[in-house]
């Protein structure tokens, strides 16, 4: 596949510390693809790798087709990247930033950060320093975007801006990716990024959890109540790969994937230890927090028979 981004095998230490433990994946072109995990899981330390400007201990990583170990430079003038926080000078107006920025580019990019700015609705004329949050955030992306990057790298762009410029700011990332380029997003949000991303990675403590399509994700996965006579019943074999499980009185929660046969979780009602089963497709949040809470010990490919499920 000719991926906009390769990661093979990528492990990154500071000190005794694993920021980033043995992580493959590839972000294929004129995709949304969104790096979920909480704080502290390594999405930036992943992007710094991808950029050049953190050395990985193992593995190895390509952008465009351009190794992040040796053409780092070339990659950042090729890609536009949105920090988390981005660094503007203050006592210029978002002209004269364009104006500055552009010196660093190929001709066409001036014309093209005002275009964006013109679109975002921001005033050419204002400094930064008076710029609200969301003004700033839309200055930082048109300058990411000034010379037409075919990858677009955007830490957390949206936090601290309120609902209505985070969606506006999001549907243009819609845009993006439907214009051919690919936007690599990570993200705490999930809310938004079940609504533009295509596939999502989730992350806990450096390890990748999942990597999916994210259509494919929640198509694979079933939330499954399933009510005991008894409160300290064990919950019966399930089809499918158990992600977490959990028990409240005479309930167990679980979260499954990849059921291939629904019938088989809905015939477990006949079962006589069983009194119902419920069924409904999770949130991309559901899922999130089910992978979050899953434990280091049972790894989600373990099924139900096999593996004793933690009681809570
Ligand atoms: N330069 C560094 N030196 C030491 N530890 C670091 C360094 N950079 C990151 N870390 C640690 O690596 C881990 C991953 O950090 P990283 O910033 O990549 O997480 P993140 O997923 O981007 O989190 P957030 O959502 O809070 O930005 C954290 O425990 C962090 O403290």
């Amino acid at each position: 596949m000719n991926a906009a981004i390769q990661i093979e095998g990528v492990t990154k230490r500071f000190g005794a510390h694993t920021a980033v433990d043995d992580v493959s994946l590839a972000v294929p072109r004129s995709s949304v693809f969104a790096l979920l995990g909480e704080n502290g899981a390594g999405k930036t330390t992943l992007v710094k790798m991808l950029l050049g400007l953190e050395t990985p201990n193992a593995g190895s990583l390509s952008v465009l087709g351009l190794s992040s170990k040796t053409d780092g430079d070339a990659i950042r003038q090729r890609i536009g990247y949105v920090p988390e926080r981005p660094t503007l000078y203050e006592w210029m107006t978002a002209a004269e930033i364009g104006w500055f920025t552009a010196g660093f580019y190929p001709d066409g990019f001036e014309q093209h950060y005002r275009n964006l700015l013109d679109f975002y609705r921001v005033p050419l004329r204002r400094k930064i320093k008076q710029m609200s949050k969301g003004m700033r955030a839309k200055v930082a992306l048109a300058l990411a975007m000034g010379h037409e990057p075919e990858l677009l790298i955007l830490d957390e762009p949206t936090s601290g801006l309120d609902t209505l410029v985070r969606r506006e700011f999001l549907e243009s990332m819609v845009e993006i990716a439907s214009e051919g380029r690919t936007v690599l997003l990570c993200s705490h949000l999930i809310g938004e990024v079940e609504r533009v991303a295509d596939r999502v990675a989730i992350f806990r403590e450096g390890r990748m959890l999942a990597c999916e399509k994210l259509d494919e994700l929640k198509r694979t996965s079933i939330e499954a109540t399933v009510t005991m006579h008894g409160s300290g019943a064990a919950l019966p074999h399930l089809p499918g790969r158990v992600v977490v499980s959990r028990r409240r009185g005479k309930q167990w929660q679980v979260m499954l994937r990849d059921v291939a046969d629904p019938e088989a979780l809905a015939a477990l009602g006949e079962n006589d230890a069983v009194v119902a089963v419920d069924t409904r497709t999770p949130s991309l949040e559901e899922l999130f927090v089910a992978y979050l809470q899953s434990s280091d010990t049972e790894s989600p490919g373990e099924s139900a028979e096999r593996q004793p499920l933690p009681v809570s």
